[in-house]
């Protein structure tokens, strides 16, 4: 695992930015030979979304060849619902870039068979050939997508319950009202992003430091769902200084000096 320390969410959101947008370059992606790329949501991910879009209207980079698969939707709760995530993306993201509507793709939560999304979500994305980078985010309880604790750490694409924890974090994208929160969502499980090619987290806050510390500092466990990225062979996580408050003084030192060329 590698770890980045920037010293804020802006400079954080910048280098995660600048990591995705050099990897889709390196990859000269065509319409025979697209680029993969999941997509979290959440606010972690606005500055990185602002990054890229700033690239794209600069003319750094084009999303044209890029196909997307989205980590997660709410169950029920529809479409064209202010905080759906197909809101979420649209709004933040895919309507200041140049990708094509049918190249996204985004779990339906509305579904008549929900069993059956997942199971065409995941054999969407296996017949994409995989996904090159998965983007995310992590929540406090150190959740990934809505992996909550309890995941299975080889889950794929299937309807989770939230936990209270979630529930009371999300409430405040429903005007801090826990009953407007929807109670199940659609995720791609925990093995469906440690089977994409590299993984990039981004992770800021003060409120983020205990989830920080389990996945860095602590053992692998399906109570902090994230931690699961130390089997990854190419993951990175992108934090802020605030969401260091917790690492050991050890970790925290090693991952700056070797970022820094020090050691
Ligand atoms: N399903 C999403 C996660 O993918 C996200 O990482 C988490 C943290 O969100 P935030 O970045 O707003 O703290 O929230 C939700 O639960």
């Amino acid at each position: 695992m590698r770890v980045i320390i920037e010293p804020n969410y802006e400079s954080m959101s910048k280098w995660a930015a600048n990591y995705v947008a050099n990897r889709i370059k390196e990859a000269t992606p065509t319409p025979e030979k697209p680029f993969k790329l999941g997509c979290p949501t959440g606010s972690s991910p606005l500055g990185l979304y602002k990054e890229l879009v700033k690239k794209y209207e600069a003319g750094e980079i084009s999303f044209q060849n890029v196909i997307t698969f989205n980590m997660d939707e709410y169950v029920h709760l529809p479409e064209d619902h202010p905080e759906s995530y197909h809101s979420f993306m649209w709004n933040n993201f895919f309507s200041h870039i140049d990708i094509k509507k049918e190249n996204v793709h985004i779990l339906n939560g509305n579904a008549e068979d929900l069993i059956k999304e997942c199971e065409e979500y995941e054999a969407a994305i296996e017949a994409a050939g995989g996904i090159d980078l998965f983007m995310g985010g992590v929540g406090p309880d150190g959740h990934l997508a809505f992996n909550e604790l309890g995941s299975s750490l080889a889950s794929k694409t299937r309807i989770k319950t939230l936990t209270t924890d979630t529930i009371i974090a999300n409430s405040r994208f429903f005007g801090g009202d826990l009953s407007l929160v929807p109670t199940q969502a659609l995720t791609v499980g925990i093995g469906t992003v440690m089977a994409a090619k590299e993984v990039l987290l981004v992770c800021n806050g003060h409120h983020k430091a205990r989830a920080l510390r389990h996945i860095i500092d602590g053992s692998i466990s399906h109570k902090w769902t994230a931690s699961a990225l130390q089997m990854h062979p190419h993951s990175i996580v992108v934090c802020d200084e605030a969401a260091c408050d917790e690492l050991s003084l050890a970790t925290y030192k090693y991952y700056l000096d070797k970022e820094r060329g020090n050691l």
